[in-house]
């Protein structure tokens, strides 16, 4: 492997020997990955390469079959609530309710996390604020952009200040300009609050450009991780994530279910604005 673990930084996950079964069908193998505080972390893959089930593991979502998982020291396994606590997660499933004004998702969301009566209000604000979206705060979900959607979403999870923010696919389904600005508050987030991001993608470019660190997976294993630039400088001058990906798995990614996953994010969009 080609970590280089930044010195002196403290954990923010610790993934040890995690391995998960779907049936006979092996999801993760073996995996081990740590984030460290106040970096943006890519978990990169191919469709099916086990990011999500890795994710959900983390956020206590899927139960831990074999391995550790440990979130800012506290065991998955053993301290859910306290794991639940610390994150914020944003799913690749719609979880905004599109009948409910943007404020009022938030504020949903607010009271699940038992925000106190008397912070919500100027918490709430400044969720919606975060992600750019207090001007549309009054509107119905079911006016937004998908990328105000996402943002909304956001703004969910950020509501009980999570020190961990789990982004699964992010800007899936977005066109160019959407996804730039989900990416741009993403990088907003960590300059003002120092949180530590954890978000999978499979958009090699924006990897590329917004992580500090990024893990390969393909077919449930480690296959690198590193910064971006090291992981390329390996390989000579001008080689791409893509070239990265291609020298450890043998596999091209973007062949890899290619039309599957553009029929899969299209349908997510279409499912998500309607
Ligand atoms: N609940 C489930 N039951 C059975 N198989 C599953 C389940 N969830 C995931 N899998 C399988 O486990 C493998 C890893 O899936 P996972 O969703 O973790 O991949 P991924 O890298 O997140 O890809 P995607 O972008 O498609 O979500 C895939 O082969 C998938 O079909």
């Amino acid at each position: 492997m080609n970590e280089t673990p930044p010195n002196g930084r403290a954990k923010a996950v610790e993934i040890s020997h995690l391995s998960h079964s779907f049936k006979e069908h092996k999801a993760v193998i073996d995996l081990d990955l740590e984030v460290f505080t106040g970096e943006v972390f890519g978990l990169l893959g191919p469709n099916g390469a086990g990011k999500t089930t890795t994710i959900r593991g983390l956020t206590t979502l899927l139960p831990i079959q074999e391995g550790d998982v440990r979130v800012f020291g506290l065991d998955v396994k053993k301290q859910k609530m306290a794991v639940r606590r610390a994150i914020g997660y944003v799913p690749q499933q719609l979880s905004a309710d599109a009948a409910l004004t943007g404020r009022e998702n938030v504020m949903l969301f607010a009271r699940l996390f038992d925000v106190p009566r008397k912070d919500r209000k100027e918490q709430v604000d400044n969720a919606l604020e975060a992600m750019g979206i207090e001007d549309a705060a009054d509107r119905l979900a079911s006016t937004y952009s998908g990328g105000m959607i996402r943002r909304l979403e956001m703004a969910q999870a950020l509501i009980n200040r999570p020190r961990l923010l789990v982004l699964d696919e992010p800007t899936i389904g977005l066109d160019p300009v959407a996804r730039s600005n989900v990416w741009e508050r993403v990088s907003e987030l960590k300059d003002n609050t120092g949180m530590t991001v954890l978000l999978t993608t499979h958009y090699m470019d924006e990897a590329d450009q917004m992580c500090d660190r990024i893990a390969l997976m393909h077919l449930g294993k480690l296959r690198a991780i590193g910064a971006p630039q090291a992981l390329k400088d390996e390989l000579g001058e001008d080689a791409t994530l893509e070239d990265v990906f291609r020298h450890h798995s043998g596999d091209s990614f973007a062949d890899e279910g290619g039309g599957l996953r553009d029929v899969r994010s299209t349908r997510r969009t279409a499912r998500r604005l309607g």
